[in-house]
């Protein structure tokens, strides 16, 4: 047994792990939840969103499946996603889209493996008030990237295409304007790309890198971007192949790894029993994978496709059906 440590979360957060949860069990896989409490409700309860003993439980296991955190808009607390990330050092945030069977789109073939790095960038909130004068209002923000982390996250992204057979790795930047941060991130992974010689390598500038994925999506194999530029770009990558219900991830660092989706809390469908437990299901096969039970990984992989064939009985309405988050749980594992 693996202990892992569950974070339910926010919003839907509770709906899709307990559906995932269920999904595990029934597939035989050999994990022992350890359940954290993180977030607003946390925040709400306890005062704190991020408690010391989910950190000190992360801190003895190492991994974790996170459900959606909320992070207030404008003031309030700073994201409990970021804090994670940045804490256990899990710089790699690794985000798949592929082409789902029976899930309509107007993109066929899409394949691609974001590799968004996690710690740093404009992404770490990092502002503050030149002047706080009324009508005279000025604030500034930081971006962060340091050599020793765009290193990191770069070859993360090249030896993940020679392990898994692919052929292209493209840095997406923009170091013309941020000449010193994307420009560091660019100059980084030019010269990485020369030990990967069997590894295509494509540098492309993040607005030209957004139209070329809705034009032809199918030309990118392995991606590898700045904080910010991932966060966006994996959103967009997630509607190429039917929206944020079917797009799964992973944190990962040297000693330490958390799943969680592409998407957040979803406060419009809360409650709903609509929810599509689809993005943290695949989340929760990376997590399978990642301690070694494949072959549970690969049979869950093989009832969802199989559930999907009846998309439109089981599975929720974001991907077209008119199921709802338990009839795809139940259909699931029934297909185990
Ligand atoms: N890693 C995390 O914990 C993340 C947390 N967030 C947080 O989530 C909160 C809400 O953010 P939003 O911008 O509304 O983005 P969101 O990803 O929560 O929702 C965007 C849209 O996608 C839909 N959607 C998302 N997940 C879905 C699912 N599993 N099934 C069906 N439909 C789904 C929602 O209903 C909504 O219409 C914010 O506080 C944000 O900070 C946002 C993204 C990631
Ligand atoms: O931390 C948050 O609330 C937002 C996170 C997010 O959008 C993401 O990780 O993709
Ligand atoms: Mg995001």
């Amino acid at each position: 047994m693996k202990n892992i440590v569950l974070i339910p979360g926010d919003g839907i957060g509770s709906e899709i792990t307990n559906s995932v949860t269920t999904i595990l069990e029934e597939a035989g896989a050999e994990v022992n939840w350890i359940e954290k409490s993180a977030g607003l409700k946390a925040y709400e309860e306890t005062g704190n969103p991020l408690p010391d003993d989910t950190v000190e439980a992360i801190e003895e296991h190492r991994i974790a499946l996170k459900g959606p955190l909320t992070t207030p808009v404008g003031s309030g607390f700073r994201s409990v996603n970021v804090a994670l990330r940045q804490k256990f050092n899990l710089y790699s945030n690794i985000r798949p889209a592929r082409t789902l069977p029976s899930i309509d789109t107007p993109f066929r073939n899409v394949d691609m493996v974001l590799f968004r790095e996690n710690t740093q960038g404009l992404y770490i909130g990092k502002e503050k008030w030149i002047n706080e004068g009324e009508d005279k209002r000025h604030s500034e923000a930081i971006a962060v990237v340091t050599e020793e982390a765009s290193k990191k996250i770069i070859r993360a992204a090249f030896d993940y295409a020679v392990k898994n057979e692919r052929k292209k790795v493209t840095l997406v930047h923009k170091a013309n304007i941020l000449k010193l941060t994307t420009g560091l991130f660019l100059e980084i992974g030019q010269k990485i790309a020369k030990e990967y010689p069997d590894i295509e390598f494509q540098d492309l500038i993040v607005d030209n890198m957004a139209m070329q994925m809705v034009l032809r999506p199918q030309q990118f194999d392995v991606v590898v971007t700045t904080n910010l530029f991932g966060d966006i770009l994996s959103d967009l990558a997630s509607g190429l192949v039917g929206g944020l219900g079917v797009t799964g991830a992973a944190n990962i660092g040297d000693d330490a790894a958390m799943f969680e989706a592409v998407h957040g809390s979803a406060p419009d469908i809360v409650g709903k029993n609509v929810a599509n437990p689809m993005a943290l299901l695949f989340s929760s096969l990376m997590m399978l994978e990642h301690i070694d039970q494949k072959q549970i990984a690969e049979n869950i992989r093989k009832a969802i496709y199989k559930t999907l064939v009846e998309k439109k009985v089981y599975c929720t309405p974001d991907i077209g059906g008119e199921g709802t988050t338990s009839t795809f749980t139940q259909a699931v594992c029934d297909n185990i």
